[in-house]
């Protein structure tokens, strides 16, 4: 196992760790799991296919079955992309699988049931030769870096540095509403309930929240998407540890959390973005950078799911979400044929991997890796 150097989403790719999507089964739809998605829950579809839920009072457990077929697939597409990336030359790493039959996990006042370690990039953030695990804000998330634990224990060993960010508690008054409070849709119909925070002897006040997949590395610059307060805690935390080495660029609100749907760099000089007004809202420093922007998604190019029956968590921007293998080599999703097109034009090798179930399950091929080695440095891309 050679050391863990991963500075940037571009240089050359030699070891990844590709997610695991074995035996996801159900959502856990708690409060900590509907603040998280309120976005996608309620804003890109009718709120009718958000029945209310009706028994979330008193502690009641609200598991969302997710149905078998979708699972499988979601599966199938996942051992593709980690036998693509193996073909390609990277070494693809694991996490362990989650067992299908899982005991729920628990902290202190909530239980859940576990989520597998799927999308890898949200919980953990590469940073040169430091693994630093990012203080969730899903509690059915809670525990996902442990599954990662025997290919970080194999980096550490090969001399990585290891820091998890501080726990946070996850009462309901853990979070900040406010940025779900100042995005509310106005379509009218049934929402969800997302501000009916109940008291609970563990409270501790407002947490740090941070996700890795909120963070766009690149070399010792980091941009980080803040929306709330959560958010300005984890972000507060990680640029007093990491002192005056990196510069850190806190962006408002560009998105509800992860920033890689929103914008990626492919390399430097060139992000892909989702829209022209991604520019004004990066740091000065990076407006002068080329934003290739790809055509509105097709609709017609996602599976139909029914309404009332399946849960979607992503816009449909989720193909955005590529992963470099170089500075010339991106995965695309094989449906998203506008995006790859677009790539091409530019002068990018375009490899299509098939994902098809990118909307139910929370992240395309750039939130299910985490990269651990790549050759670039610390470098100064500002320069
Ligand atoms: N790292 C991730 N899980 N990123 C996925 C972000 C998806 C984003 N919320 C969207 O709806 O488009």
């Amino acid at each position: 196992m050679p050391r863990l150097n991963s500075h940037d989403d571009f240089t050359p790719l030699k070891e990844v760790i590709v997610g695991s999507a074995a035996n996801y089964l159900s959502h856990e739809r708690d409060v900590s799991f509907e603040l998280f998605h309120h976005e996608n829950l309620t804003g890109f579809r009718s709120d009718w296919a958000y029945p209310r839920l009706t028994q979330a009072a008193a502690g009641h457990r609200e598991s969302w079955a997710i149905k078998e077929r979708y699972a499988e697939e979601l599966h199938e597409d996942v051992e593709d992309l980690a036998a693509t990336l193996a073909r390609l030359g990277v070494t693809v790493h694991r996490p362990l699988p989650l067992p299908p039959d899982a005991s729920p996990i628990a902290g202190l006042g909530w239980e859940a049931a576990p989520t597998p370690a799927l999308n890898i990039r949200d919980n953990t953030l590469i940073l040169g030769d430091e693994i630093i695990e990012t203080p969730p804000a899903i509690r059915s998330r809670y525990l996902e870096t442990r599954l990662l634990a025997p290919v970080f224990t194999a980096y550490w060993q090969e001399g990585a540095r290891w820091t998890t960010m501080p726990r946070p508690t996850l009462t309901d008054n853990s979070f900040d509403l406010s940025y779900a409070r100042d995005t509310a849709t106005t379509l009218g119909g049934p929402t969800e309930a997302i501000d009916d925070p109940q008291p609970s002897p563990y409270d501790v006040g407002l947490e740090m929240m941070l996700d890795g997949a909120q963070v766009l590395r690149l070399g010792r610059d980091l941009v980080i998407n803040v929306a709330q307060e959560n958010h300005t805690r984890g972000t507060e935390w990680l640029q007093r540890h990491l002192g005056h080495q990196y510069r850190v660029h806190r962006v408002w609100r560009m998105a509800d959390n992860h920033i890689d749907s929103m914008v990626l760099a492919l390399k430097p000089g060139v992000f892909l973005a989702r829209h022209e007004g991604i520019r004004d809202l990066m740091p000065e420093p990076l407006r002068s950078w080329r934003y290739i922007v790809p055509p509105e998604p097709d609709a017609g190019a996602f599976p139909v799911y029914d309404d009332y029956e399946d849960l979607v968590l992503t816009s449909p921007y989720i193909d955005l979400n590529v992963l470099s293998v170089d500075e010339h080599t991106v995965l695309v999703n094989e449906d998203c044929t506008g995006l790859a097109k677009t790539l091409e034009t530019e002068g990018f090798d375009v490899v299509p991997v098939r994902h098809r179930h990118r909307r139910l399950f929370g992240g395309g091929f750039h939130c299910f890796t985490l990269d651990t080695h790549r050759t670039g440095g610390f470098e100064d891309y500002l320069s």
